[in-house]
């Protein structure tokens, strides 16, 4: 129960940080509200008044009718209107909140977890209700002061026909039964339901469609998405019509409880004991019981489904805390000063079994650049993950100028941190835009940027566009054109450029779509400039499995399982005869 209070202060506190007045301004709602029962007591009193030939009443009840309906069409149009200009900022506040924690979190290891990405997907899917919670909450707010109201009517009438709600209040526990079955339903439709969007996303997905025709996996895909839907829909129909089950049940109990009431005032009616009044104010105003007293309850039951949504984003501000919490604050090291030191790293990624990475160490001296050789799935990648903090190893250190790096605060180091990977990010802005990204503060710097392409070796790419670098990419925009894979991978390595005095560059075979001389030249005047001109010790890794670029690093690791089996120069490692002299004869004779 504090948990719901909590929730519900959690939307109220966003309302009025979002927008106080009008936050004050939805409470006309729940006013007019107040004005169903007063109707009621009005009208019975105007027929009171023409039955005795009472002027008086009859006017007070005239005038008070009008008051009524009157009050009660301002509020409501007024009041709403206020509400919707008030639920829509919620949503935007909601909207805003809940990218800003997911998108904030550093790293990647809580993307690895089932959990989260199954909260985070109801949370996505929550959001228009979050959106909408203000207007749960007034309308919870509407039905329980229309309620109040109508009980003073009643008792006006007759204490008695107050008992009327006692049939009305099994609609509460069957509310929360139908609330906990749809809750129930909703989380076991989660998975399954993620895997449907997933496989909608690849039957759409342009860059899937050539593997997909090729391989025939067109209908394959559709019968999975056909066999996820159903999964994911099944328990929420199930839900629903148990949910329609109950409906009917409270229905049935009210309307009993509606005729014994009316009966009961008629009967007195018949006996002298009530006016004509009292039985058409019955009449009216029990009608509203079934309203005012189901009516807190729908409201309860919406309001279920927002808190719930309101505390799956307190679990996402608790997790995005936690997740933060045990990260270090210390600023990034100005240079790399004796270099960067794994101290016996291991690896597994979260919920995984398997060790990725074993009893690593080595020491990478400054300036020098590294290049990671093995096989696929050896832990090359791995290792870059780890450098540039996108996930925190799971034993032993990362030293960087001697300093642990899980110290220092991630955004700090990232700050100091480039690279371009394998899958590199393909972002539909202008083409000069779209490489300034790699270092924000200069991202509209022409000539910063056209260096960086120029290091990149791909100075000319802008005269390849229509518009050169104001030339929209991405062909579903006006204008807009698509690139080659090479060309987003020249302005991936472009960004990778872009920042003036990195401590680390990683590059996780970025060049896949390059030719192996391109890619050997590029990486040949790359390191040349990263050994002479740095004054910080940046260390450039590049993992490639192409042995012609790899054999100019000043130092190369050769990971195999999780271990580093040989490190030295390409000299020393030939010299040495082991797995990496292995594994450049077979690509020199494969070459041949
Ligand atoms: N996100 C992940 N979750 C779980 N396991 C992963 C994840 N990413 C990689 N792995 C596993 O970790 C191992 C090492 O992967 P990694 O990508 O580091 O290899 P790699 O040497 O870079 O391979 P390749 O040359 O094919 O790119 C593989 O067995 C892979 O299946």
């Amino acid at each position: 129960m504090r948990e719901r209070w909590a929730e519900l202060a959690l939307l109220v506190r966003t309302a009025v940080r979002t927008d106080p007045w009008r936050s004050l301004g939805s409470l006309l709602e729940p006013l007019g509200s107040l004005m169903f029962p007063l109707f009621g007591w009005f009208l019975g009193l105007a027929v009171d008044g023409l039955l005795t030939h009472d002027g008086t009443r009859l006017t007070t009840a005239v005038v008070g009718l009008l008051v009524t309906i009157a009050l009660r069409y301002v509020a409501a149009y007024v009041g709403t209107a206020i509400r919707t200009g008030l639920a829509e900022r919620v949503g935007f506040a909601f909207d805003e909140e809940i990218a800003r924690l997911a998108g904030g979190l550093p790293g990647l290891a809580h993307q690895e977890h089932a959990g989260y990405r199954d909260r985070l997907e109801l949370l996505r899917q929550s959001q228009g209700a979050l959106g909408q919670s203000l207007n749960h909450v007034v309308a919870t707010a509407n039905a329980l002061v229309g309620a109040l109201g109508t009980a003073v009517v009643l008792v006006l009438v007759h204490p008695l026909v107050l008992l009327l709600v006692v049939f009305a209040l099994p609609a509460l526990p069957l509310a929360a039964l139908q609330q906990r079955g749809h809750a129930r339903a909703e989380e076991t439709s989660a998975a399954p339901a993620r895997l449907a969007r997933h496989l909608r996303g690849l039957a759409l997905d342009p860059r899937a469609a050539p593997e997909l025709r090729v391989f025939g996996l067109g209908q394959e895909v559709l019968d999975r998405l056909d066999r996820a839907w159903t999964t994911a829909r099944r328990p929420l129909h199930r839900a629903q019509v148990v949910a329609f089950g109950i409906s009917a049940v409270r229905s049935v109990v009210f309307a009993v409880g509606f005729g014994l009431a009316v009966g009961f005032v008629l009967w007195r009616a018949a006996r002298g004991q009530a006016g004509a009044g009292d039985v058409v104010t019955a009449v009216v105003v029990c009608q509203q019981v079934q309203n005012q007293v189901l009516g807190p309850a729908y409201g309860l039951a919406g309001m279920g489904r927002v808190l719930r949504a309101a505390g799956r984003l307190r679990w996402l501000r608790a997790h995005a805390a936690a997740v933060t919490a045990g990260l270090g604050d210390r600023p990034a090291p100005e240079s790399l000063g004796e270099g960067i030191e794994l101290s016996e790293v291991s690896f597994r990624y979260p919920g995984a079994g398997t060790w990725v990475l074993r009893d690593v160490s080595v020491r990478i001296p400054p300036g020098t650049v590294v290049a990671v050789v093995g096989e696929n799935g050896a832990g090359k990648s791995t290792l870059v993950k780890l450098l540039t903090r996108l996930y925190e190893p799971t034993r032993g250190r990362v030293l960087v100028a001697g300093t642990d790096l899980a110290e220092v605060s991630p955004d700090a180091w990232r700050r100091r941190v480039s690279g371009a990977f394998q899958d590199f990010a393909r972002p539909e802005f202008r083409a000069a835009y779209a490489v300034g990204l790699g270092d924000l503060p200069r991202r509209d710097d022409d000539r910063a940027v056209r260096a960086a392409l120029a290091r990149a070796t791909s100075a000319d790419l802008f005269g390849a566009l229509p518009r050169g670098p104001a030339t929209q990419l991405g062909s579903t925009w006006p204008d807009g054109v698509d690139l080659s894979t090479g060309q987003w991978q020249q302005l991936a390595l472009g960004r990778a450029l872009m920042r003036p005095d990195p401590l680390v560059v990683c590059f996780d075979e970025p060049t896949a779509s390059l030719d192996a001389p391109t890619e050997h030249a590029l990486f040949e005047r790359y390191a040349a400039t990263a050994r002479a001109g740095r004054a910080t010790g940046a260390v450039t890794v590049l993992v490639s499995h192409r042995f012609s670029t790899v054999r100019s690093a000043d130092l190369i690791l050769v990971v195999d399982r999780g271990r580093i089996a040989e490190a030295g120069t390409h000299a020393d490692l030939m010299r040495r005869a082991g797995l990496y002299a292995e594994l450049y004869a077979m690509q020199a004779r494969s070459h041949a």
